[in-house]
């Protein structure tokens, strides 16, 4: 998937959830493969990586965005154009799994069906004597919304690149099935066109 002069053609991707929910740890993860203590995010983060896919390659730019209540407003500004999302909760903490439900709302109200692919993570299953949401709460909760569905730990590293690659193989799959539909409408066009020539009269 490239651009005319041949870079990784970008798709923007943001992170959503609840404060302390492991956000910024899984974007630390996949893009430095690190784990450390992080501050609470102010306003948003930012970063990119370019997904191998073996056949194509696409760039992620990765909005990560502040969790804490105070600054829920300033996060739907970073929804724009946004390609997927990334719906984080704690699976220790119940609170956290409604809140995603709640911004999986806003996002609803927000793009048209189908606009962006959305990807419901439960994050920290190495608290898992301390679990609040089981798994299958998790998928069916994703399953009813059409949502991918995983279960992370950004400090593990368990599962956490797999997220961002499916939700990569996921975004080259929709992109891939538009232009197939673009180019059978082309084709329809075409034909409905009839054949070109002077415009042929009823009478004599
Ligand atoms: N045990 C465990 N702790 C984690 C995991 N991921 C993150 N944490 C810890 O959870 C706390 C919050 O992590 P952040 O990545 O800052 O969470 P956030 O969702 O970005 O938080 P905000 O910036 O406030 O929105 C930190 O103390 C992390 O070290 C995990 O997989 N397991």
């Amino acid at each position: 998937m490239a651009q005319a002069d041949g870079a990784p053609q970008p798709f923007k991707l943001v992170l959503l959830g609840s404060g302390n929910v492991g956000k910024s740890s899984l974007a630390l993860r996949y893009v430095k493969n690190d784990f450390k203590s992080i501050l609470p995010t102010v306003g948003c983060a930012f970063f990119t990586k370019v997904v191998d896919l073996g056949a194509a390659s696409l760039k992620l730019e990765i909005w990560d965005t502040a969790g804490q209540e105070k600054y829920h407003s300033i996060c739907h500004l970073y929804f724009r154009g946004a390609n997927a999302a990334l719906l984080v909760y704690d699976i220790t903490s119940k609170d956290s799994f409604l809140k995603a439900q709640q911004w999986l709302a806003d996002l609803e109200r927000e793009f048209p069906p189908g606009e962006v692919v959305v990807m419901l993570v439960g994050n920290k299953t190495d608290l898992s004597e301390e679990r609040e949401v089981t798994f299958e709460e998790g998928e069916q909760f994703a399953q009813s919304h059409s949502l991918l569905f995983m279960e992370t730990s950004a400090m593990l590293d368990h599962r956490v690149t797999e997220v961002f690659s499916a939700l990569a193989r996921e975004l080259l799959q929709r992109v891939e099935r538009k232009e197939r539909q673009a180019q059978r409408g082309d084709a329809r066009l075409t034909l409905n066109q009839g054949p070109r020539g002077p415009a042929k009269c009823c009478a004599h």
